[in-house]
């Protein structure tokens, strides 16, 4: 028998060893096919990715996907947990959708390679100014390239089971292009996933796609409103997808 903590370490180790060959191995394909960094690689990435819930014992039980189907480009948030959210990320991902990373992962070698082949637009979060920028920037393109563009709003993994709070970037970006947002929630992965507690066994999320939520004609004053309304929507959806009604009921 194993101590937890060496098991962990194990489990975690495999999945960070099946990220870098994936990649490794995924990245000459994406090249081959689809000839460099375009948002296409993603269908690639993400029939890889999906296979990688078995190594784990993961299910995904996911409602809501219609939700997706808006004309035209959105704004995806969703709560952010934990490394593994790539693959809940990937069971979902709609086409023509990219994701929004913090820079460093561009040096996380065969890794950083593929996400940059995928599309993801990385940001500075050391320097708000250049963050804005670039997220200006996207709020432009994604309306001539009619890409969708997901945002984790927290900024940051948090797997304490309740949801930090969010930051504007992606509000902004929605409303500077007046497209809606479409919230997506994961529920907690504390029952299988604690890296404080050595805790990483199979288990059952629950994703849903919410309702979009439209913000055409809205301005800039309306950002904290329209980023407090997404907020209170995803927490008692967290809630309610973890097992928490009460926690919810308090919330609202
Ligand atoms: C096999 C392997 C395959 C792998 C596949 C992998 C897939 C890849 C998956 C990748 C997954 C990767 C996962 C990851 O890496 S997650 C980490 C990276 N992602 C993020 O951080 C996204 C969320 N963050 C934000 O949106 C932040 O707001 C940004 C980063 C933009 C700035 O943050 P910062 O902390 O610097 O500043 P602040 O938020 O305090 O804002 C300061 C002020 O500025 C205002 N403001 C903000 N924005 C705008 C704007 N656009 N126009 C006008 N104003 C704007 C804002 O209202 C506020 O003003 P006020 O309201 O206080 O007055
Ligand atoms: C060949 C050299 C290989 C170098 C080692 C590469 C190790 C890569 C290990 C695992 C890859 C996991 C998949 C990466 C995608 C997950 C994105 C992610 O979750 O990034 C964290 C970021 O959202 C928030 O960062 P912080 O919580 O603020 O920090």
């Amino acid at each position: 028998e194993l101590s937890p903590a060496v098991n962990f370490a194990l489990r975690i180790s495999f999945y960070c060893l099946l990220c870098v060959v994936s990649s490794a191995l995924t990245a000459p394909v994406c090249l081959l096919v689809n000839g460099g960094r375009t948002v296409k690689n993603m269908r690639i990435i993400k029939t890889v990715v999906k296979t990688f819930k078995y190594f784990f014992g993961l299910r995904f039980e996911v409602k809501g996907l219609e939700n997706f189907k808006v004309e035209g480009p959105a704004i995806i948030v969703s709560n952010h947990q934990s490394i593994l959210d790539m693959m809940g990320l990937m069971e979902v991902l709609p086409d023509d959708c990219v994701q929004v990373g913090k820079k460093e992962l561009m040096y996380t070698g065969s890794v950083g390679l593929i996400i940059y082949l995928g599309g993801v637009i990385f940001i500075n979060r050391k320097s708000t100014t250049s963050a804005k920028m670039v997220m200006a920037e996207v709020a432009k393109t994604m309306t001539t390239e009619n890409v969708k563009v997901w945002v984790y709003p927290e900024g940051t993994r948090n797997c304490t089971g309740d949801l930090l709070p969010f930051k504007k970037g992606a509000f902004h970006l929605a409303v500077q292009a007046q497209v809606p947002v479409i919230p997506v929630v994961y529920s907690s992965f504390t029952t299988f996933y604690n890296p404080k507690k050595n805790l990483f066994t199979s288990g059952k999320i629950k994703v849903e796609v919410l309702p979009p939520i439209e913000t055409k004609g809205l301005t800039s004053d309306d950002v904290s409103d329209l980023t407090d309304r997404c907020f209170r929507t995803m927490r008692e959806t967290l809630f309610r997808l973890s097992g928490h009604p009460s926690e919810a009921k308090e919330s609202s």
